[in-house]
């Protein structure tokens, strides 16, 4: 593939524990094959086999416009770092990691075109695209490159995010702000339904006019005021008929959606954002075992925010369940 904005991940990037070769031994970093997609394309999954692709999206532009505090270009490095010393628990299926758009300088749109060129590469290939953000841009690039692949099926669009993300595009343009009012507007000019369901809403950090253009545009959300116990199955209920309505399911996190005290490295923080705790893990798993994932990203880690790497290592936790539920789970 020709791609501008494309980098190679250095062999470095994987790195940690190392308990032995044995297969019952070995971490993540032991089992990734890293491939340059400017030389060859990803290698062939082997029959009655699954793969995974993970794609950096290293890009601070989207939050820079957007007003917010900037270093979410150094995500992807920090979480596959904390990735690397997961144990593997599944068995021969393909793990690799494709590489990182870099968004260099203003080149925003640049790299969101790049980004929606190599996920689209990356599902022609077979493997399912774990994207790691980078700001919440990402969702633009990325859902763009599903539904070109996917064609005329329903996309539906999963968001934990504390922020609807429904922004019209202001003076200096996109932003990480505005990726789901493109989308809608695509889908608007394509004639195709918008579905779109923000699950952790806060009150506090969006104005009315996004609660407005929410309604307008048909967008499902759920407070973050509702992820109590008492409300397990209505939550779950609702993220299923969601998946209902549709045929594909694209799966973003936008850390902030977490209480701070969770995630701190994040550019907009909630001290009353969700708890990762059970409850949330239950609607997670929900979305991974629907049989229908189509991509999955994590947006706006920045690392230069963080406490004792404990957002990159929350981020890396739903990594761990992204993989181990497409590998082991996927359709229950
Ligand atoms: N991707 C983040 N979006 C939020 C940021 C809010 C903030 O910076 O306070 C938004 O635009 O609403
Ligand atoms: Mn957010
Ligand atoms: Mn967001």
């Amino acid at each position: 593939m020709t791609l501008v904005c494309y980098q190679p991940t250095s062999p470095g990037a994987w790195q940690g524990r190392n308990d032995g070769n044995d297969p019952d031994l070995q971490r993540w970093h032991q089992r990734v094959q890293l491939a340059d997609l400017s030389r060859a394309p990803l290698p062939p999954i082997p029959e009655g086999q699954k793969g995974i692709a993970f794609l950096g999206f290293a890009c601070d532009e989207g939050v820079r416009r957007n007003g917010g505090r900037i270093g979410a270009a150094a995500g992807p490095e920090a979480l596959r770092k904390a990735c690397s010393s997961f144990p593997v628990h599944f068995g021969g299926q393909l793990l690799v990691d494709a590489g990182n758009i870099v968004c260099d300088g203003p080149q925003l749109e640049m790299a969101q075109d790049a980004l929606s060129a190599t996920v689209a590469h990356i599902l022609q290939a077979g493997y399912l695209p774990v994207v790691l953000g980078g700001g919440h841009e990402v969702a633009f690039g990325h859902e763009r490159g599903i539904s070109s692949h996917f064609g005329k099926e329903v996309v539906g669009i999963i968001n934990f995010d504390a922020h609807f993300d429904l922004r019209e595009p202001g003076g200096e343009g996109v932003s990480s702000g505005t990726g789901f009012w493109q989308i809608a507007q695509e889908r608007k000019q394509e004639g195709q339904p918008f579905h779109y369901l923000v699950l952790g809403i806060q009150q506090n950090s969006n104005t009315p006019r996004l609660f407005k253009t929410a309604a307008e545009l048909g967008a499902d959300f759920l407070p973050a005021g509702l992820f109590q116990q008492k409300y397990h199955d209505q939550l779950v209920g609702a993220i299923r008929s969601f998946i209902q309505r549709t045929d594909r399911i694209y799966l973003t996190t936008c850390l902030d959606v977490f209480a701070s005290a969770y995630a701190p490295g994040v550019s907009a923080t909630a001290y009353n954002g969700l708890v990762p705790d059970a409850l949330f893990l239950d609607c997670f798993r929900t979305v991974l075992r629907t049989g229908k994932l189509a991509g999955v990203d994590f947006a706006e880690l920045n690392p230069s925010l963080d406490i004792d790497n404990r957002t990159a290592k929350l981020a890396a936790s739903l990594v761990f369940e992204t993989v181990m539920n497409y590998f082991l789970r996927q359709g229950d």
